[in-house]
């Protein structure tokens, strides 16, 4: 089946007083019809940016400096503006709901609007349809909450509401960045329980983006590790939480409590920070904070090599960026 998104060589810059400026360095990912694919790393690792450049969302000063984007076979300019087809076939929710709502007027007549212009629907149909999504994505209320503005809403009810324009018009690939970080974990359950849903019954494709490996690792098929603006590892997730092959996947899984069964009493955090306003030219961006890093490290970014042949879901296969994969010491480990 053909890619629904096939990203490759993604790069975006800042101006910069040190170092590239480059924030996303050298992305290439694709995505297939229903997959869902989990892009993780820790705060300011590019996974927003990454998802803006696909939609052609990159705030000013930042530019996509290279790259392609091929959504359904066909090619956007990442550095053009952007167009009509985005919202509707390509969906994206933010972590920042209010963006991508209009504060003038009624979550009712958003939704609404929004079935009658792209999908047809006649009023009343409309109301049905925008009633029965506000109550899947959890809200109680769905008449009511219909009738009122934006700004009256808590945030957790506002990107459920986000979530509902989003997937209003069954889209072929749904960009959710951090969608159920305000909620509470019910609500956060549910959320997930209807993004899997439109996977199954639609074939939407999902890059679900996310700082918490545990939410990501358990709705996922597939990971994406992201480190310094760099895919540092790739995989199918079950492969990726079970056995990560990259130090600092390695690293952002010993961090989690929910993964590692009981709780320690001090949970290790990754020693030191990334770097911020784009990695340095030469070196590995990770060597700084890895327990594994060798003089190469320091000269020369490892590129993203196969590690198994014979990955398993959906055919795909593992990638890692690292010189010490493969070194029996630190697989021991
Ligand atoms: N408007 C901007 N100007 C300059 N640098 C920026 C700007 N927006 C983001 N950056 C830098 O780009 C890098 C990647 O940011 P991005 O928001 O993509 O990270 P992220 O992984 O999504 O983090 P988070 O999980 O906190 O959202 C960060 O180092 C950040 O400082």
């Amino acid at each position: 089946m053909a890619d629904v998104l096939t990203v490759e060589h993604l790069t975006v810059a800042f101006p910069a007083r040190e170092g590239t400026g480059e924030v996303v360095r050298d992305v290439s990912l694709a995505i297939r019809p229903g997959e869902r694919v989990g892009l993780v790393g820790e705060s300011g690792s590019g996974k927003s940016l990454t998802a803006r450049a696909i939609m052609r969302l990159i705030p000013k000063p930042g530019r996509v400096t290279e790259g392609t984007v091929l959504f359904d076979g066909a090619e956007i300019d990442p550095k053009a503006a952007p167009t009509g087809w985005r919202g509707t076939k390509l969906a994206m929710i933010t972590q920042d709901p209010l963006s991508s709502l209009n504060p003038l007027v009624r979550i009712g007549t958003q939704i609404t609007e929004m079935l009658r212009f792209h999908r047809g629907v006649g009023r009343a149909e409309a109301k049905a349809k925008a009633i029965e999504l506000l109550r899947s994505v959890g809200i109680p209320d769905p008449e009511r909450t219909m009738r009122r503005f934006p700004a009256v809403l808590s945030g957790g009810m506002r990107q459920r509401v986000a979530l509902a324009i989003a997937i209003s018009c069954d889209p072929r690939l749904l960009i959710a960045d951090e969608p159920t970080t305000a909620l509470d974990v019910t609500v956060q359950a549910q959320v997930l329980g209807l993004l899997e849903r439109m996977t199954a019954e639609h074939g939407s494709a999902v890059l679900l983006i996310s700082h918490d490996l545990g939410v990501v690792g358990t709705f996922c098929d597939r990971l994406l590790v992201m480190y310094a603006g760099r895919i540092v590892e790739s995989g199918p997730a079950a492969e990726v939480i079970t056995a990560p092959a990259h130090p600092y996947a390695k690293a952002l899984l010993a961090s989690l409590p929910s993964l590692a069964g009981e709780v320690p009493e001090r949970l290790p955090s990754i020693p030191g920070s990334p770097p911020h306003g784009g990695a340095a030219a030469a070196g590995c961006a990770f060597a700084p904070r890895c327990p594994v890093a060798r003089p190469v490290c320091l000269q020369a970014d490892p590129p993203l090599i196969e590690i198994t042949s014979h990955g398993t879901v959906g055919g795909s296969v593992r990638h890692a960026a690292c010189h010490a994969v493969g070194d029996e010491t630190w697989n021991a480990a």
